[in-house]
């Protein structure tokens, strides 16, 4: 027993060294294809050895885990504001600064600022405007939120009751929340960081509503931080998750700002109060879409941190018996376990190439919409709603799976990947729930559908719903045809023109039987968004497909990525098999060849599972894992993760004198 010590030994654990050692492709060339190429890697670098040399970085994930909830927002807006003043020192760009974020591997304090405040200034102010209050923000000279979301509406916006009434005469807006369900309630950074807010308010002239409009108010002194007259401000309480930010409520009282506080880029008020749109209705909500984009990519890295864990777990944990002559084999042999760790390996390469796609789908649009030209809106609107509700989904519910694999010690917030679900979970529901995102996809592809039925030539991500359906043969003739990474991808692009096709035949038919639109919409709002999701399955796979067709890197690596692709594509078919069986997309042979190519894709993919996900790179600060340390030492760190456990500060606990001392001497006494 005195042998057993809390220290990490200095050597890889020997186990993992194995696996490394029998990886079939270079680990640094793949890392190189994640980030973008070598110098993208080694800026990466240089900002993980700039953060994790100040030894906060490393007291933080202490205070994360056994602080409480007050300490730990303290942290978190200490971290920010090193970072912010680290990213004025070093000049860094709007990249750098990500890449930050992304090594940080955290939702902060103060990240809204930079996520959702500055980005909405550059898109809804006008340049004079974006002179005065950009610069101020880019400079922190004030801290902002985006403060959209009421206690009684997030989702539906032309339902929000906040209001911002003009009053020519002092040429102001007066903000008010009406009602209780008025008051903004979820922005993140509002109930204690922040000193300004976007308010997102119904425009009243004259008493004539003119929907939602962005409106910049000042909430709190700029001298002592302390509330204004007419706001009141909080922190809406603790969450399941994420307790590092201060998601806040919000009341406005009579709250006066200039007429320059509306930011006027798509529509203006006059000084005598006449009110102009330019662009789309919709010009306003695109912060939003810039954020569904982004949350594809933390899709990827959540999944891909989550698998990074499991897989090396798996690689040291030794449990139970194989051959019964043997040791105890690495749990990794187990084809169960790999049946639950490999589909998150591959989600993450497919979200990885699918992210990438969408980005610069968007960067091209986003371009083209600062020209004034909005054609590429309502496609991209659609697509990133489908894609960010799709990764969101099956990144959240993979990473549990991987929590569960490992067992007992997955359970341990030391294990890293509680917190990681936890702080993941909301991707599901901000920036639009899940399920409403997936109808506006929906709603889409319905009148894309349409259009294709009356001979419109289709172009973009629904190109493929012109498709003749009586041309199809299922591409998959025999059991090395499932190989085949087109044919897999034309099976899923069947199994979603299908899917559309009979949610589209059955809403016209409700239609045509004389019931109004809206019920029979929303009779058919289960299939409708079956169909969103095997579009976005679609999709997903697409991307894949043609990511690692378009690689330049070396055979191995484009071998073991195209192993990954095919896994990927055959375990969804899998998953979902009576989908694809009811589409008509496979057949039932083709159906058990593709099953039993997943299984054996597990073996394939076995050897190099450990430098698959060895080449994200993920610093041990960033995945904060025992379980996940690049060094393999788990049991080791799990220990070490004890004695910063404050239940162990003390020998004898204090409420071992002041509950069960007096108990036990009670107990001891009684005659009982
Ligand atoms: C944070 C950094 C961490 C980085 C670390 C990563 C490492 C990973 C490790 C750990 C995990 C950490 C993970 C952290 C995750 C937590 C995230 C926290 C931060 C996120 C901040 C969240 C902020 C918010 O939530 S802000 C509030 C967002 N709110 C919404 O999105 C509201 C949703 N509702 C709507 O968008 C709309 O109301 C609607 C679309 C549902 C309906 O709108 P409507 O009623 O006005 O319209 P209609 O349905 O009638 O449609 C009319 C017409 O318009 C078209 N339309 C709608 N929207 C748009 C649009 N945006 N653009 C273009 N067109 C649009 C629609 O399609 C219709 O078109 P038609 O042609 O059919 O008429
Ligand atoms: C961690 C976190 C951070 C956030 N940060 C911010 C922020 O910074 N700023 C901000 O403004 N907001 C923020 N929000 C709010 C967030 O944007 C909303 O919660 C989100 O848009 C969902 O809206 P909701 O809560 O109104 O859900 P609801 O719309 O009430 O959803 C509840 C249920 O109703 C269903 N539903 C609703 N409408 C329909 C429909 N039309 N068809 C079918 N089903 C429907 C949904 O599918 C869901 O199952 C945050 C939320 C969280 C959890």
């Amino acid at each position: 027993m005195s042998e057993i010590t809390s220290s990490i030994p200095l050597q890889i654990n020997p186990d993992l060294q194995e696996e490394r050692d029998k990886a079939s492709f270079n680990v640094t060339e793949l890392t190189h294809i994640i980030y973008g190429g070598i110098e993208k890697t080694k800026k990466r670098k240089r900002l993980e050895k700039l953060l994790f040399s100040d030894p906060f970085f490393q007291e933080y994930q202490n205070v994360r885990a056994f602080g409480s909830r007050s300490e730990y927002y303290a942290a978190s807006v200490k971290k920010s504001t090193k970072i912010f003043k680290l990213r004025r020192q070093h000049k860094w760009t709007d990249e750098e600064y990500e890449t930050v974020l992304d090594i940080c591997h955290d939702d902060l304090a103060l990240t809204l600022h930079h996520t959702m405040f500055i980005p909405a200034l550059e898109r809804l102010a006008t340049e004079d405007q974006k002179s005065k209050w950009l610069t101020l923000a880019k400079q922190y000279k004030i801290i902002g939120t985006y403060a959209q979301t009421e206690l009684g509406h997030g989702t539906y916006l032309q339902g929000l009751e906040t209001t911002a009434t003009y009053d020519p005469q002092t040429r102001e807006f007066v903000m008010n929340t009406p009602t209780l369900s008025a008051m903004k309630w979820w922005p993140g950074s509002l109930g204690k960081s922040s000193n300004h807010a976007l308010v997102l308010a119904t425009l009243i002239i004259s008493g004539k509503k003119y929907g939602m409009h962005p409106f910049l108010v000042q909430l709190r002194s700029m001298d002592d931080h302390k509330v204004l007259p007419g706001v009141r401000v909080g922190d809406i309480g603790a969450k399941m998750g994420g307790n590092s930010v201060d998601n806040g409520y919000l009341i406005l009282d009579n709250v006066r700002i200039p007429r320059n506080n509306m930011l006027m880029k798509n529509a203006q008020v006059s000084p005598d109060g006449k009110f102009v749109t330019r662009g789309p209705s919709k010009a306003n909500y695109a912060t939003m879409m810039l954020i569904r984009v982004q949350i594809c990519t933390m899709a990827y890295q959540v999944v891909s941190s989550g698998a990074t864990i499991g897989i090396r777990y798996s690689a040291v944990r030794r449990q139970s018996k194989l051959d019964p002559q043997d040791r105890e084999p690495k749990i990794l042999e187990y084809q169960t376990q790999q049946y639950k760790i490999f589909p998150g390996l591959a989600m993450s390469y497919a979200f990885l190439f699918a992210s990438r796609s969408l980005t610069r789908k968007y960067e091209e649009a986003f371009a083209e919409i600062q020209r004034g030209d909005f054609k590429s809106l309502p496609e991209l609107h659609c697509l990133s709603s489908g894609l960010k509700s799709f990764c969101s989904e099956h990144s959240v519910r993979q990473v549990e799976i991987i929590r569960q694999s490992c067992g007992g010690h997955g359970y341990l917030n030391a294990a890293g990947l509680g917190m990681l679900v936890n702080a993941a979970a909301p991707m599901i529901t901000v920036e639009g729930e899940n399920t409403v995102m997936y109808l506006q996809l929906a709603r889409y592809i319905l009148k894309r559908f349409a259009g294709a039925m009356s001979g419109q030539q289709l172009d973009g991500s629904t190109s493929y719903l012109s498709m003749d359906p009586a041309t199809y043969v299922c591409p998959v003739m025999s059991e090395t045809d499932c190989r085949n990474l087109t044919a897999l991808c034309d099976i899923y692009r069947y199994r979603s023109y299908m899917t559309v096709c009979r949610v589209a035949r059955q809403v016209q038919h409700d239609m045509e039987s004389d019931m109004p639109q809206h019920v029979a919409i929303n009779k058919n709002l289960v299939d409708l968004v079956r169909a969103a999701k095997a579009h976005s399955y679609y999709i997903v796979v697409k991307d894949f497909v043609e990511g690692v067709d378009a690689l330049v890197a070396s055979a191995p690596v484009i071998k073991v990525l195209r192993t990954l692709c095919c896994f990927y594509a055959a375990h969804g078919i899998a998953e979902y098999s009576g989908d694809f069986l009811e589409s008509e997309a496979v057949g039932l042979h083709q159906l058990k060849w593709i099953k039993n190519l997943q299984v054996s894709l597990l073996g394939e993919i076995r050897p190099d599972a450990v430098a698959l996900v060895d080449a994200f790179d993920y610093h041990d600060i960033t995945l904060s894992s025992a379980l996940g340390c690049y060094d393999g030492n788990a049991y080791e760190r799990l220990f070490k993760s004890t004695e910063n456990d404050p239940m162990n500060k003390e020998e004898v606990h204090p409420s071992y004198y002041q509950y069960l001392k007096p108990f036990m001497e009670e107990m001891n006494k009684s005659k009982l």
